[in-house]
């Protein structure tokens, strides 16, 4: 290699067609190789009968089409080139990393409540090599594919989500996942005060508690923090994106 060859630095891709994905409040321009498909806390906590939110009273009866919708958008967003990134939210067994008395989250971590009110559970929910921790059989990780575990209700927090998409120089996410009005709404929330531009595919995610939260969350999506789309737009965005770079 001769001297003028060797540089270093990173400028953005100035390949690959800007997209138009359909979505409230008005279409969104981007590209595959500057967006990550983020699925949040894909678990058996979250979506899997005796998991956390069930056995906290949380009614988890409608995951199934959620995650069907999930390995829908997956199949688009890895043929198309988009990174995913799959958020794990919990603790280690002792739960050191939840916090003690002196965090708010000790306070009002559902799980945690649910484990002191029922002994009997102590050390199974949320707990990195448990059940209740593991993503769901249907939605595993490919290689490829980034697993970011996450102690608090935002992937930003005590976690290097921000650093693996910044070094990528990722600047779209796209949201799917549980629960649209806890972990998704925050983590779309810290990345628009990140300067990251959020949408989330509505069909693809599902709220913790009644459906008026699914509908709050999108609506303040939609209107304060990011975009709302479809499952449907999104791979028909990015599928037509994946042809055409095939046929060139
Ligand atoms: C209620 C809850 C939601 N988590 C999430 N993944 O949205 C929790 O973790 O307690």
């Amino acid at each position: 290699m001769n001297a003028a060859e060797h540089f270093s630095g990173y400028g953005l891709d100035p390949t690959g067609a800007t997209l138009k994905l359909p979505a409230r409040p008005e279409p969104l321009a981007m590209k595959a190789s500057e967006t990550a498909l983020v699925v949040v806390d894909m678990q058996n906590a979250y979506a899997t009968r005796g998991g956390y939110l069930d056995l906290a009273g949380f009614d988890v009866s409608s995951t199934g089409p959620v995650i069907e919708k999930i390995a829908q958008a997956l199949a688009t967003a890895r043929a198309a080139g988009i990174q995913v990134i799959f958020l794990q939210n919990g603790w280690d067994d002792r739960y050191v990393e939840a916090g003690g008395p002196g965090s708010p989250n000790w306070h009002k971590s559902n799980a945690l409540k649910t484990m002191r009110k029922r002994p009997e559970l102590a050390g199974t929910l949320l707990a990195k090599g448990g059940w209740d921790y593991q993503l769901v059989d249907e939605l595993k990780p490919h290689p490829g594919d980034i697993v970011v575990p996450k102690p608090r209700y935002s992937g930003f927090f005590n976690s290097h989500l921000d650093s693996t998409l910044r070094a990528r120089g990722i600047r779209n996410l796209v949201f799917t996942g549980i629960a649209t009005n806890v972990c998704v709404e925050s983590t779309l929330r810290d990345g628009f005060h990140l300067e990251y531009f959020g949408v989330v595919l509505a069909d693809a995610t599902h709220q913790a508690g009644p459906e008026f939260a699914q509908q709050a969350a999108l609506y303040n999506i939609e209107t304060f923090f990011g975009w709302v789309s479809s499952v449907e737009d999104f791979c028909a965005t990015f599928a037509a994106d994946e042809a055409t770079a095939r046929a060139l």
